[in-house]
């Protein structure tokens, strides 16, 4: 894994994001797909919103993901397995970085057919702790064709991303505007947030 984890930080200090592949073993992401959770999303999963707890909002023009949120200290083994490599990316990101990362959280994600996310920043407009936006995909046998590549607008270009099964982006939670592209099949993914303080409110 180090060596994953040295072009991931190689790849943020220089360009502001990183993109992974075999973040997940096939096994690992097998295992989490086979969870109750994701076979039986529509029991499990509620509408994203927008914003932040009062100021949330549901606004399917924006985006039109479902989620559900990871309790890191209670999640099943194979959530764990994927809660405990973050926390060593996040500790190598330290030490490589100097960012001050403190703690992270994450959601099981499913955009259904034909669903995305518009263009927008990750960083909330009153709580900038946000400091690294991470997505790890989980589909398997992603092509072109069915479309849902994340987008992200950089300085000078674009760059789509297809969210092929074990992937993992990661990128500068202030800095990097995205979207995802609407795709022809459910897209599944876990997404999270490296934050530079420890969660002092849970969404669950
Ligand atoms: O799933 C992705 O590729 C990006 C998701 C995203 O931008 C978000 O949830 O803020
Ligand atoms: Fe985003």
């Amino acid at each position: 894994m180090d060596a994953l984890f040295d072009s991931i930080a190689d790849n943020i200090a220089e360009h502001g994001f990183a993109v992974a592949d075999k973040f997940l073993s096939q096994d690992e992401l097998n295992n989490i797909l086979t969870l109750d959770d994701f076979k039986n999303t529509a029991n499990h999963f509620k509408k994203a919103g927008i914003g932040k707890q009062q100021g949330l909002q549901i606004n399917e023009a924006i985006r039109g993901d479902y989620i559900k949120w990871v309790d890191k200290e209670a999640s099943p083994a194979p959530l764990q397995v994927y809660v405990s490599r973050l926390e060593s990316l996040v500790q190598y990101l330290n030490q490589a970085l100097f960012l001050s990362l403190k703690d992270f959280e994450v959601h099981m994600t499913v955009y259904p057919i034909g669903t995305f996310y518009k263009r927008h920043l990750d960083q909330f407009k009153k709580d900038d702790h946000r400091k690294l936006s991470v997505i790890c995909y989980l589909n398997e046998g992603w092509k072109e064709e069915h479309g849902g590549q994340l987008r992200m607008y950089l300085p000078e270009k674009t760059a789509d991303i297809l969210p092929v099964g074990g992937r993992l982006v990661c990128f500068r939670s202030d800095q990097i505007e995205h979207e995802v592209l609407p795709a022809t099949r459910e897209r599944y993914s876990i997404t999270g947030w490296i934050l530079d303080q420890y969660i002092a409110l849970k969404h669950l």
